[in-house]
């Protein structure tokens, strides 16, 4: 049974935040966690309406809102304004930020530093790096210590796709696949307390489930068996070019929509139907008159 009957139901006056402890019982409950990304302030203000559990502010932004062909150019000022404008159109889930490439990798004080300004300046509640190699497990255990809750992601890790041959599936070999289980452990034992899998084998997800008896797993592109799904805002409602990975589904084609809006204003400028006389503001005869008089008209 869970918790929250309806979730996505309930107004989101209705509904009390989500907390940590709150994830972890929904994990312990077996009923499906809710992330969605989001950038800005409608965008959050789908989630909180969605009754989403979790809401990331992704480097993904680089690519689906600033327009990079990456998410490596994602600078620190530009994650802490798309984390406030998420922020301020949010009340229940809880807000992760990505610590975008470059801001964590140097040293643990740098990773914690970067995820203080998050919390402080911005409103995230944790944050999320990438990497399960021992480095970045230190670097997740470092700022658990500082006291920031830390979201893991392993698999395929879009800050470092150059190194794994581009954005693709990742353990589709044993060993590998066995090294991407030890990382979902490692991060868990540092105290994530969630890991993200990305573009992996369901047997992967299946065998790392086994194993995270703690850490809330939030799967895209891994399958079924984790405690949780998330997906890009812009990929699910069809805000994009082109089709996007394999574990995209879409639920809207809002370019389409945007695309059609925009063209059907156009027109109505160049045709001149718009604006039309409701859009215009009135003024009495009397005023036109003196204003022609003061104007010698
Ligand atoms: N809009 C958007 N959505 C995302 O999910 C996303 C981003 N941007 N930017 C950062 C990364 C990049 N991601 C991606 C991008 C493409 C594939 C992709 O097309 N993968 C191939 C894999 C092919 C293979 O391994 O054989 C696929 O067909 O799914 C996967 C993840 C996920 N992240
Ligand atoms: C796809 C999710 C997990 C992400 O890392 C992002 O949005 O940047």
């Amino acid at each position: 049974m869970s918790s929250r009957p309806n979730a996505s139901r309930a107004s989101s006056d209705e509904r009390a935040p989500l907390s940590l402890p709150a994830l972890r019982a929904l994990k312990a409950e077996g009923t499906p966690v809710v992330m969605v990304t989001a950038y800005d302030y409608p965008s959050a203000v789908a989630a909180e309406h969605a009754g989403a559990d979790i809401v990331l502010v992704g480097d993904s932004g680089a690519m689906t809102v600033l327009g990079y062909d990456s998410t490596v150019p994602a600078t620190v000022d530009e994650m802490l304004m798309l984390t406030r404008a998420t922020r301020r159109g949010l009340r229940t889930p809880v807000l992760v930020t990505d610590l975008p490439f470059g801001s964590y990798e140097v040293s643990d004080e740098q990773a914690v530093e970067t995820a203080m300004r998050f919390v402080k300046e911005a409103g995230a509640h944790a944050v999320k790096l990438e990497r399960g190699e021992p480095t970045s497990v230190a670097r997740a255990a470092a700022i658990v210590a500082a006291g920031i809750p830390v979201m893991g992601h392993i698999g395929l890790t879009p800050q470092t796709a150059t190194a794994l041959g581009g954005y693709k599936a990742q353990g589709r070999v044993g060993a590998d696949a066995a090294k991407i289980v030890e990382q979902a452990v490692a991060l868990q034992d540092a105290g994530c307390f969630s890991v993200v899998l990305e573009c992996i084998p369901s047997p992967v997800t299946e065998a790392i489930m086994t194993r995270m008896d703690r850490a809330v797993v939030i799967g895209i592109g891994a399958g079924p068996a984790a405690d949780g799904q998330v997906l890009v805002f812009h990929d699910l409602l069809g805000i994009r070019e082109g089709k996007g990975a394999k574990f995209v589904k879409r639920y809207a084609d809002l370019q389409d929509a945007m695309d059609a809006g925009v063209a059907a204003y156009a027109d109505e400028v160049r045709s001149r139907a718009y604006p039309a006389p409701e859009h215009g503001y009135a003024m009495p005869d009397d005023q036109v008159a003196a204003m022609k008089a003061a104007l010698g008209d």
